[in-house]
Parts: structure tokens; sequence; C-alpha cells
């Protein structure tokens, strides 16, 4: 297959849809902007694509908690398609952008198979430490093995806007599992040498406190990712804030190579 078909979601509040699109478009796939309620009525229209994803913004006004309704309709209406890109033949991809990832998060999916016997959830996204939306770029290193969006990458500089981006485990065990298993797979980083730290940053390196400077999970096979910085925002060397100060121009932004490997892992 060539160029995969991308199924962005959108849901009332979403607002970063377009952004995402033209990024994948970018990395050389088509896409499709497509409302929740569409997919409700018709449940065959998600056979188009092979490519899930869940775009930023603020789903049905972050009520009760961000991600939290969306992820709801999805569970109640869409149990089908969650299934059919999480889990099918695995020959799909599952990618959740900040809001995106509060809703994966709420659905379970990036924690499955971890510590299930707890009375709680694994782990869960909560309000930043110090109770405020943050919106600012972040640098960040990947431990990137296991992910299939993070292959070959090493280090990130990118814009972080929210304020429940904050990654907190059950307990410490939780937190070890996933780790070991490589899927604490993006973190928050202290410069730009791209080395993960499993002890969390003093603020402003660490935005919000998660624990292990957690800023993306992937599932167990790598091919479901959830991250809440916005890589659709830094496609463009123009989109960094410092472009015109810098001598030498890269040929993209740093963002752009997350999509571009969801496209080459369908080659
Ligand atoms: N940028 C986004 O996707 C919004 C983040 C989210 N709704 C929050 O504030 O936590």
């Amino acid at each position: 297959m060539s160029s995969p078909r991308v199924l962005v979601l959108r849901a009332p509040g979403t607002n970063c849809d377009e952004e995402t699109a033209y990024a994948f478009e970018r990395a050389g796939a088509s896409t499709e902007r497509v409302h929740v309620n569409r997919l409700i009525e018709n449940a065959t229209l998600k056979d188009r694509y092979q490519i899930l994803c869940l775009p930023g913004g603020f789903s049905y006004g972050d009520d009760i908690a961000a991600g939290r309704i969306l992820a709801t309709r999805m569970r109640n209406h869409l149990a089908d398609l969650v299934d059919t890109f999480v889990h099918g033949k695995g020959d799909r991809l599952v990618l959740g952008i900040c809001n995106g990832m509060q809703v994966l998060m709420r659905l379970g999916v990036l924690t499955e198979n971890v510590d299930a016997a707890g009375e709680h959830d694994p782990a869960t996204l909560t309000w930043n430490n110090h109770g405020r939306f943050e919106d600012r770029w972040v640098d960040l290193a990947t431990d990137g093995s296991k992910c299939v969006f993070l292959r070959d990458i090493q280090h990130m500089y990118l814009p972080m806007a929210h304020a429940e981006g904050k990654f907190v485990a059950r307990d410490q065990a939780v937190l070890g599992e996933l780790r070991d298993a490589g899927r604490l797979c993006l973190r928050y980083a202290r410069d730009t040498n791209g080395t993960v730290e499993d002890t969390p940053l003093d603020f402003p390196a660490n935005p919000n406190g998660a624990d292990a400077n957690v800023a993306g999970v992937c599932d167990s096979t790598g091919r479901v990712f959830g991250l809440m910085p916005h890589p659709e925002r830094h496609i463009d060397p123009t989109q960094h804030p410092y472009w015109t100060r810098r001598k030498e121009q890269p040929a993209a932004g740093d963002g752009l190579a997350m999509f571009q490997n969801a496209v080459k892992w369908f080659a």
C-alpha cells in the first residue's frame, strides 16, 4: 500500500483537525476530517481508513474531565471502530494528540495490559502542577525503539498547550512496568540531547509535573500512541519561534518526521 488514508476524527470543540490533516498530507498520506456523529451513523465508514487520528482541542468543552465525554461516546457507540484500529489485524495505526491523548487515556487503550487487577485505572492525565493552562515550546527526548511514530527520532522541540496534561501512574509498580516495556516513549527533557530521564525534572523543563517526565505513551505493540505536545504545530521550519535567527534552516520542522514514520510503516 503506498499512501495510507487517515481518519481525522472531529467532535464539538476539536480545534487542531486542519493542522493535523495538513501534517499527514505533507507526509504523503491522504486525509479526511470526519465528525464523530457521521461515524456513529455509518458503521462501515471506518473501513476506508488505515490510520485513526484524534486531534487536539477541547472536545465537549473539556466538561467533566478533558477527553472524558468523547471517550465515553466512543466506548458506547464506536466500540467496533476502536477495536478495529487498536486490535483488529494489527495492521492499522492510532495517534492521539493532546486532547486526543486525553481521549485515548480515558479509553484505557494506552495502559492496556498493565496491572489490570488494580481497583483504579493504572494511570491518568490530571491538572498541571500549577493548576493553569500552559502554552509554550518544550524539549522532548524519546525512548522510541518501541513506538512506530518515533522511530529514528531522538529529540524534538514542539509546542505544548494544555491544562490537564500531567501524567500520573497509580503507583511505582505500574510506572516501572510501562517504562520497562518501553511504553513511556516520549519524555520532557532538560535540553536538546535527547536524553531520557526518569526523575521528574523541575519546572519549566517538565511543564506539568508528570511522573518520569512522561509526555507520550504507546500501547504494547507500538502502533497506538498518544502524546500531549503538538507535532502538527511544527511541520515547517518557519514555525520555530527563533527561525529568523537561525543561520541554517532545516528542511522541515521537528514534528514532520512523526507523520512520515506513520506513512512509511505502510510502504
Ligand atoms: N491543546 C489541546 O488539545 C487542549 C488541551 C486540553 N483540552 C487541556 O486543556 O488540557
